[in-house]
């Protein structure tokens, strides 16, 4: 955990109007692995999309499971082979109410503050497909481990005619370096394992039969490092990128439903939506 006040501040600039429910805990399940290693399993499907509910019940989980002192590890994987998570659910940027559409923002910026600036020891399995905020979950992990051959992964807004916002693109860059995220960022590229991690975007490639027992392994390796080192380590490296969102929050709610809401922006979110679904 990075700071009492930067999570009291992260907590208090969550949704808080009446109309967001609460967070469902059944896209989502959460078991020990160890007594000090949890494993949180994304089980929203088909696709594992981040919902305004998906996004409030991942932030809430990995909060609880902070909140235990007895865990200093985390294993992050989906219940499906096929997809890790296809990323924002485009169905809420889709003709939406704007005040559903600034609170599923905070929501996606919360998951990005409860993970990254997480005390936990974190691996990301990545079995199945990780676009745009499919990767944004595996990349707020501190090792990734990825199936080859077939899943892709990476941040491909740039070709579906939208830009990452900087947090996002930030994170990206501190992970594959600056020449590969321009040239990847600006393409829309989506690599696959091997592609991935010949630029460092993941630490290892395996054949899926071997990702969940590989990652099962490292996280139970990163568990036994001593928890407080890592922890200000990790603030150290991360802290500065955490305080710099919990600064402009509302600024990139104001940027995001601002591009959302404008008419050629809708236009191409509802073909890119039904495009999806006529597959
Ligand atoms: C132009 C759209 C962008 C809108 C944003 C606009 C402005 C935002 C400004 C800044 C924010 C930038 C941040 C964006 C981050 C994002 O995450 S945007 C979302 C990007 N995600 C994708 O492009 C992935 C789309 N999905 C796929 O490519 C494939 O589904 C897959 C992951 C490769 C898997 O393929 P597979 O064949 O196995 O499955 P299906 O395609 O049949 O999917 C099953 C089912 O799920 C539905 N679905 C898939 N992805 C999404 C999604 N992201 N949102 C909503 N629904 C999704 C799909 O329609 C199928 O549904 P069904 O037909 O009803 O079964």
């Amino acid at each position: 955990m990075f700071s009492t006040a930067a999570r009291a501040l992260a907590s208090r600039s969550l949704p808080r109007a009446p109309s967001i429910l609460p967070p469902s805990r059944s896209m989502l399940t959460v078991s020990r692995l160890s007594p000090s290693v949890a494993e949180l399993t994304l089980d929203k499907a088909p696709a594992n999309t981040l919902s305004l509910e998906m996004a409030l019940a991942f932030s809430a989980a990995v909060s609880e499971i902070e909140a235990d002192p007895s865990v200093t590890a985390l294993l992050l994987r989906s219940s499906s082979t096929k997809i890790f998570s296809a990323g924002l659910d485009i169905s809420e940027m889709s003709g939406p109410e704007p005040a559903r559409l600034a609170d599923f923002w905070r929501a996606i910026q919360g998951t990005y503050l409860s993970l990254y600036s997480s005390r936990l020891a974190t691996v990301a399995c990545i079995e199945g497909h990780a676009p745009a905020g499919g990767c944004l979950l595996s990349l707020m992990a501190d090792y990734r481990i990825m199936t080859g051959g077939g899943p892709r992964i990476g941040l491909n807004e740039t070709a579906l005619g939208i830009a990452a916002p900087y947090w996002l693109k930030d994170m990206f860059v501190e992970t594959v370096g600056r020449r590969n995220a321009e040239l990847a960022l600006l393409k829309g590229t989506l690599f696959t394992g091997e592609e991935a991690l010949a630029v460092g975007l993941v630490d290892e490639v395996l054949p899926l039969e071997e990702v969940y027992p590989r990652a099962k392994e490292e996280v139970l390796k990163l568990a036994r490092i001593p928890a407080k080192g890592r922890a200000e380590t990790k603030r150290l490296l991360r802290g500065a990128a955490v305080d710099e969102l919990l600064a402009g929050r509302e600024a990139d709610v104001a940027w995001f439903t601002e591009f959302v809401l404008e008419e050629g922006t809708q236009k191409g979110i509802k073909a890119y939506l039904d495009s999806l679904k006529k597959k």
